[in-house]
């Protein structure tokens, strides 16, 4: 295969990482971090400098179970051991996170296969209105032009992508022609966006990361509501039927997630559209909760578990967008993932899905929550953030494939995914993937904010919701003003 210029570039970058996860190299390329590696590095630095100058029971209390909590959430050893219900411990699963599969699914996702998602982004709401909460343009979706998604995953009658509202017609043969193997079947857990008329549109996913919109209050909460109620018991009640308690930790997991990335890519300040960490949200919604980050974990292991058990099918299926060069590193990175010997060594089955639906009522309860899930499914189209809704959508049809990977397959062989369906899968997986590896980086930064705090004479995080923190991080060139201060406080 002749690769020239940027092709060639791409393609020795993602051998690279194919050849690191397969050395379980420790080697990090985390491209996102770029913007805040020197306020990164000041901060390790302090962390140091301030670690000799503290005592230790002057500090804020521990995150992610390092030291005891005085806000009375966290006792000590909340993220050690076996992750609850799964087969995995914590730190197995970090190591094998930072140094494997985060590093293939971040090249993964960007690749033309992984980034186009065919989704219905302008729908009903069954429940109620559309009451439109969010406030910023970030809420809307960037819908990518006609001519730029991959041509295989077009067809002539196809006018999802031109201008206003598409015709509505769904063209089932673009599944059929471009992927052998990926075949339009009914998953019971989800309402298909595909099998209905609607407003069919491409959307790259790359230009509309997942991140703070503006979008809360009433419409926001009344989502999460309905949605937590389809589990027929409340948030964090501990149920009895381990069924009923996995569907519970899945929402909550990928709750974590979507509050983890809206923390990482926040606007701080919309006066000058300044976008940062929010470390104080990161606190309050995340990281004082450790059963928000338990179940965050549980959601990772459980996607993986669907990943792994679908390895075969996944290595053999084409992954092809007409542009060889790429589908060919498509494939190669999707067998380095699926196919990880140091994943199979460390962490074989990272959820054991024969240990469910053993009860006597087990058809009747999972019909009942088949009917739970397609109505989440369908409460998407409530969101009232047009991004909101994409990502959503997105990940609860990932988790919508999991569940029919893991629950509806009668082994692998009577296994069949659609294009869109694997996209969902692969891209939630990194969105979890890149969740497990914020709370760790924004924990860290909040304990040597914490530490800051003290030193400067025991000034408390900033409320989450005044833009403007002081704690926020700037870009790569300008010193941040909360170390500047600090840096003169202690005389450095
Ligand atoms: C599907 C969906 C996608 C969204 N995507 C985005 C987005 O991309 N960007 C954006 O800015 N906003 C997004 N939002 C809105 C966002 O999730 C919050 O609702 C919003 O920021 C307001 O947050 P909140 O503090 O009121 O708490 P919420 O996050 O709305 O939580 C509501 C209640 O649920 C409980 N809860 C919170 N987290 C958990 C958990 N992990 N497990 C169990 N219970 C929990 C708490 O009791 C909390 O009070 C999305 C909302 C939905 C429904």
């Amino acid at each position: 295969m002749g690769l020239e210029g940027e092709d060639e570039t791409r393609s020795v970058e993602v051998k690279e990482v194919v050849a690191m996860a397969e050395e379980n190299s420790s080697t990090r390329k985390s491209s996102w971090r770029r913007s805040v590696v020197w306020t990164a590095l000041l901060a390790v630095l302090m962390a140091v400098v301030l670690s000799s100058l503290l005592p230790r029971a002057g500090v804020e209390p521990g995150l992610l179970g390092h030291s005891p909590s005085s806000c009375g959430c966290q006792s000590g050893q909340a993220f050690e051991g076996v992750v609850e219900d799964c087969c995995c411990d914590y730190s197995t699963v970090d190591a094998l996170n930072k140094e494997v599969l985060h590093l293939v699914l971040q090249e993964l996702v960007k690749t033309p296969f992984f980034r186009y998602y065919k989704v219905k982004l302008w729908c009903d709401c069954p429940f109620w209105p559309d009451d439109g909460m969010c406030q910023l343009r970030d809420c809307s979706v960037c819908e990518c032009p006609e001519s730029e998604f991959p041509a295989a995953f077009r067809s002539s009658e196809d006018a999802s992508c031109q201008e206003g509202r598409p015709e509505g017609v769904v063209d089932r043969t673009l599944d059929a022609t471009a992927f052998h193997g990926w075949v339009d079947k009914d998953n019971p857990w989800t309402i298909d966006d595909e099998t209905e008329s609607g407003d069919l549109t491409y959307v790259n996913l790359l230009l509309n990361p997942e991140k703070y919109t503006g979008y809360k209050g009433e419409s926001a909460r009344r989502i999460w509501e309905a949605i937590y109620s389809q589990n027929c018991f409340e948030n964090g009640e501990k149920d009895s039927c381990t069924e009923r308690r996995v569907f519970y930790r899945l929402i909550s997991g990928l709750h974590t997630s979507i509050s983890t990335h809206i923390a990482a890519d926040y606007l701080m300040d919309e006066s000058t559209n300044l976008w940062g960490r929010n470390t104080s949200l990161m606190h309050d919604r995340v990281l004082r909760h450790p059963e928000r980050v338990q179940n965050l974990y549980f959601t990772y292991l459980f996607v993986l578990r669907a990943l792994l058990k679908a390895e075969k099918y996944l290595s053999e299926a084409e992954y092809s967008t007409g542009n060889d060069a790429e589908d060919h590193l498509t494939h190669k990175l999707m067998v380095a993932l699926v196919g990880s010997e140091r994943l199979r060594t460390a962490c074989p089955i990272p959820f054991d899905e024969a240990k469910m639906w053993r009860g006597p009522d087990a058809d009747d309860l999972k019909q009942q929550l088949q009917k739970h899930f397609r109505n989440i499914t369908a409460l998407m189209d409530c969101v009232g953030c047009e991004k909101c809704r994409l990502w959503g959508k997105l990940q609860i049809s990932g988790l919508g494939t999991a569940l029919k990977i893991l629950f509806s397959v009668d082994g692998e062989n009577g296994l069949d995914l659609q294009r869109n369906e694997v996209i969902a899968l692969v891209n939630l997986l990194s969105r979890l993937s890149e969740s497990l590896e914020v709370v760790h980086e924004m924990a860290d930064l909040v304990r040597v904010q914490n530490r800051i705090s003290t030193v400067m004479g025991g000034a408390s995080l900033p409320d989450e919701s005044k833009s403007g923190s002081r704690w926020f991080l700037q870009g790569d060139d300008q010193t941040p003003r909360s170390l500047q201060s600090l840096f003169h406080n202690i005389g450095f």
